[in-house]
């Protein structure tokens, strides 16, 4: 599994970075530019490619309308990808409120909370309570949600969600909660992302240092 996410992640780079080339007004592109944008190697490029039967030659290169397409098949881009939020306190109306979603394809449907007073049918994306959730995402073949609600929230909530079609979620509450074969779990902590970068540079200040006496 987690081989497989590693080449979804490169085949998802490759993507934007193909279609960031298109919108540039190129046609074609050879696997060292594309190694080049993606930081990655060019041999690893065609082999996730020849993986896939994504074919180009050798003087010519790939044609990137041709890849982007089939690479919008392999990774779902060519479904519509709906997602319901979890928890609207400060973070869930955050999600509910970014612009950025829509630009690549991603729509927040529904949105449930177990707070009586932030319910609201008639928005543009319904707040609902939690009660209905197993209903909604069943009857709209949801396969997505966003957690954003407390800790202690958010495992029963993923056990809920597992007795729906959802199959996986993206988890924004501190606790690491474990993903199954059947229902995949992103947990991101933003602490921890950033107390890591704290010690990336501080190891990296560490080095310079060291490079300085020699
Ligand atoms: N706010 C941030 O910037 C931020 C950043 C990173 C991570 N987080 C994490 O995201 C989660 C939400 O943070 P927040 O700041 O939005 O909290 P919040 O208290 O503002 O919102 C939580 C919401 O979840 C709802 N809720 C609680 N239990 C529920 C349940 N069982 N079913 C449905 N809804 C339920 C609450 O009614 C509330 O509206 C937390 O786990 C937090 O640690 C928040």
């Amino acid at each position: 599994m987690v081989g497989n996410q590693e080449v979804i992640r490169r085949l998802a780079k490759y993507r934007n970075v193909m279609r960031k080339m298109k919108a540039l007004g190129l046609v074609k592109v050879f696997s060292d530019n594309l190694a080049d944008a993606c930081g990655v190697s060019a041999s690893l490029v065609r082999k996730d490619f020849s993986m896939f039967n994504i074919t180009g030659n050798k003087r010519g290169g790939y044609r990137i309308d041709d890849v982007v397409a089939r690479l919008n098949v392999l990774l779902g881009k060519d479904k519509k990808q709906k997602i319901v939020i979890i928890g609207c306190g400060k973070l869930g109306q955050a999600l509910m409120n970014h612009n950025g979603f829509p630009r690549v394809g991603i729509r927040v449907v529904a949105a449930f909370d177990s707070d009586p007073r932030v319910l609201d049918a008639e928005a543009p994306i319904p707040i609902f309570h939690i009660k209905r959730i197993r209903e909604f995402i069943d009857a709209n073949k949801i396969k997505v949600a966003a957690l954003t609600v407390p800790e202690p929230s958010a495992q029963s909530m993923v056990e809920t969600l597992k007795k729906t079609c959802c199959s996986g979620v993206i988890n924004f509450s501190p606790i690491v909660l474990k993903s199954d074969e059947d229902f995949l779990i992103h947990n991101i902590n933003i602490e921890q992302e950033i107390e890591n970068l704290f010690y990336n540079i501080h190891f990296a200040e560490i080095h310079s240092a060291k490079t300085d006496e020699k």
